[in-house]
């Protein structure tokens, strides 16, 4: 599996640079600043397929694409940086000038989207609004690596705490997240994240979800989670 996950990645070297769009990897090697300068990266929507996605990945997007044409579901977009809007929201809380100089910030991103197509965190949400709930496709690259040959848990914690908060909306933080890990997830395998909102008491989200393999029938993981919406009275800085 390792071999062919290799395999796959050499190509996908080969190929990007000439894909719409992908930043040229001697460009990823200059310093962050010439990087997040260029308007097309930054704004580029990162949930969409490229050519490191397994055919498993592929197969089950262009399913939810179609669920998506009757309004049931959408498709998340994601972007390395939050919208300004949204930063402004967070900023208000968190951001304490004195501790975050404004030329680092500039430079920030989400973490989950900073590796090389395919080496790190692939991964696309689908959301039903109605239901509240989301699907998270997810398939961690090499770079993800734990035990060898396994998916780390660190990198599944990060996927559930995003796969959770995607079923929240607005100014949120994790508060609490409790993962029970039951089976190994093989590196370079593609898992799909069931999250849902259980109940809401006033600022306070409480959410739960699992993993499991494609085929439904591995259960990889259950976790749940409490997220609080910000108090606009409070500052945490
Ligand atoms: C595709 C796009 C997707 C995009 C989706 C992207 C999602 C990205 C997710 C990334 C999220 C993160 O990494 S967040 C980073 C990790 N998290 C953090 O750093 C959070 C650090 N903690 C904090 O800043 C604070 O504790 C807060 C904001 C969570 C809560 O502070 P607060 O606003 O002052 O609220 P506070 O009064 O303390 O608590 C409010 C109520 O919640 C309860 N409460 C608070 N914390 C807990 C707790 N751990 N366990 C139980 N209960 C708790 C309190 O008892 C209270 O209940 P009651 O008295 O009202 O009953």
């Amino acid at each position: 599996m390792l071999r062919s996950c290799t395999a796959g990645l050499r190509s996908i070297w080969a190929l990007r640079g000439r894909r719409e769009g992908a930043p040229r990897l001697s460009m990823d090697l200059q310093p962050a600043r010439r990087l997040f300068s260029t308007e097309k990266v930054i704004h580029k929507d990162w949930a969409l397929p490229n050519p490191s996605w397994s055919k498993d990945l592929k197969l089950l997007f262009d399913q939810f694409m179609k669920k998506c044409e009757d309004g049931s579901w959408e498709r998340l977009p994601s972007y390395k940086r939050r919208s300004t809007q949204e930063s402004e929201d967070f900023k208000t809380y968190f951001l304490d000038p004195k501790l975050v100089e404004e030329e680092r910030l500039s430079q920030a991103q989400l973490f989950t989207r900073g590796f090389e197509d395919g080496l790190g965190f692939e991964y696309v949400i689908f959301k039903n609004n109605d239901e509240k709930r989301t699907v998270c496709l997810f398939q961690g690259g090499p770079y993800l690596q734990g035990v060898p040959g396994l998916l780390h848990g660190g990198a599944m914690a990060t996927m559930i705490d995003i796969a959770l908060g995607s079923c929240t909306g607005g100014a949120v933080m994790t508060a609490n997240l409790n993962i029970n890990f039951k089976r190994p997830v093989p590196l370079c395998s593609v898992v799909v994240i069931n999250s849902q909102l259980d109940k809401l008491e006033g600022r306070k989200l409480f959410l739960s979800c699992n993993v499991r393999s494609v085929d439904e029938k591995t259960l990889y993981s259950e976790a749940t989670g409490l997220f609080i919406k910000l108090d606009p009275e409070k500052s945490s800085t």
